[in-house]
């Protein structure tokens, strides 16, 4: 633990993090990278490239020095970050480089306000952390293994169905290609995919939300297609134009605390493109286990040619009176005629599709859908609690 003195430096250097964390930051990756290459391998170069895994390991710094007398109060963030370490493959032993790096940018960008005592402090501090996050990180391992068919790391799988959603989706069955049982999931849970990409010098490792309910004997994950954005996504533009059935990825076991609770609270479940892969695994789950729970699955898409596994949902809604399906199309084409609202979704439209608003709420999509659908909950006065929701990449508040 930490002496009261340790404590009070590092408080004392919280306005100075806020000032230069990205700066920082910047600093430690850029020489970390230099020095210790192979760690290319683990860490998602387009995060890099855009600043986001910048921004977000200075907030974490941010958030652990204004909380370093209360360390239990960033354990929540602490295990939604471990999961995503141990999908990684994120181990004990890159801590201490990490420290040693994170430590000599905080000398180099703060030159002389870095004095020796708070240096000494950051070190211990970081000790400390990094200890609480090697021990969660190594249950989380042991975990991953000890479960019927488990293993700790990445295994490889067979692609044994590509099949395509949309203009830009398809989705991925994949099974273990020793051909073993496949461990349970928890339906909002994803892996972390591995692949060598031909020309490419490291390997990438990309999350996907499993898509289909638990309980399978495959993981199913539906990827859209980012070639049209800037930098464009080579994992997966390579999983769309390169791998088909029959070739093999490396797969972590499944991770991640997006999941669907029990509750007696009604179930309303709001995506935004293919944001709706770990929503379809609620739904579905939610209709076998949770039986007689309603369920409003809203969904927002560009238009019909993007909406990906419309028939999957619209048979549940079909089969059972308490689930509900609406579409919102952002740009329907002429043909369009099956949806329910045009544009974006707004607080109006939603207002007369959810009856009783004390539900559970769960969301995913793009960054500007998640903050439309947060400010409506925030509006409607939805106690944190009920709502629940997941940014892939980099962690992310709303
Ligand atoms: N488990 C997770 O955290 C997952 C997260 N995602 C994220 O979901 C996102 C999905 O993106 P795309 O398919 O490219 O979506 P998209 O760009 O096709 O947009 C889908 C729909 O979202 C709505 N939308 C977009 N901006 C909005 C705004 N400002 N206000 C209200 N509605 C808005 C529109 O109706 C639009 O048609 C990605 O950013 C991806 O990272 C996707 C899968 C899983």
């Amino acid at each position: 633990m930490l002496d009261q003195k340790t404590i009070e430096v590092i408080k004392s250097t919280v306005p100075v993090l806020q000032e230069h964390g990205e700066k920082i930051t910047t600093h430690f990756y850029q020489t970390m990278f230099t020095n210790h290459p192979e760690l290319l391998n683990i860490f998602n170069h387009a995060n890099q490239k855009k600043g986001r895994q910048q921004a977000a390991l200075a907030n974490a710094v941010y958030a652990a020095a204004l909380h370093i007398d209360q360390l239990e109060t960033i354990l929540p963030v602490v295990q939604q970050i471990a999961h995503k370490h141990r999908s990684l493959g994120v181990k004990a032993e890159h801590y201490p480089i990490v420290g040693e790096h994170l430590l000599q940018a905080m000398k180099d960008v703060l030159q002389e306000a870095a004095t020796e005592e708070i240096i000494q402090a950051w070190a211990d501090a970081y000790g400390v952390i990094a200890d609480i996050f090697i021990s969660v990180e190594a249950d989380m391992y042991e975990q991953a293994e000890a479960q019927q068919g488990g293993w700790p790391d990445f295994k490889s799988f067979v692609i044994d169905r590509k099949v395509k959603e949309s203009e830009v989706i398809a989705s991925f069955y994949l099974k273990p290609a020793d051909g073993k049982v496949l461990p349970p999931f928890l339906a909002g849970q994803y892996i972390s995919v591995k692949l060598e990409i031909p020309g490419e010098q490291y390997t990438h490792i990309r999350q996907y939300s499993l898509s289909d309910a638990p309980g399978q004997d495959y993981y199913r994950i539906s990827v859209k297609r980012e070639d049209q954005q800037e930098p464009a996504g080579k994992v997966s533009t390579y999983l769309h134009q390169h791998l088909n059935e029959g070739d093999r990825l490396l797969v972590s076991a499944p991770a991640g605390e997006f999941i669907l609770s029990k509750s007696a609270r009604p179930l309303v479940l709001i995506s935004g493109g293919v944001g709706l892969t770990p929503l379809v695994s609620m739904l579905k789950t939610a209709v076998r286990e949770q039986k007689g729970r309603d369920v409003t699955f809203i969904h927002a898409a560009i238009d019909s040619k993007h909406h990906a596994l419309r028939a999957e949902v619209d048979q549940l809604a079909a089969g059972h009176e308490h689930v509900r399906a609406f579409y919102c199309y952002e740009r329907p084409a002429a043909e369009d005629q099956q949806y329910d609202k045009s544009g974006y979704l707004d607080e109006e439209w939603l207002q007369t599709i959810i009856g009783n608003k004390d539900a559970d709420y769960y969301f995913c999509g793009p960054v500007g859908f998640m903050k439309a659908v947060d400010q409506i909950m925030t509006n409607w006065g939805i106690a944190e609690e009920q709502k629940h929701y997941e940014f892939f990449g980099p962690a992310m508040k709303l």
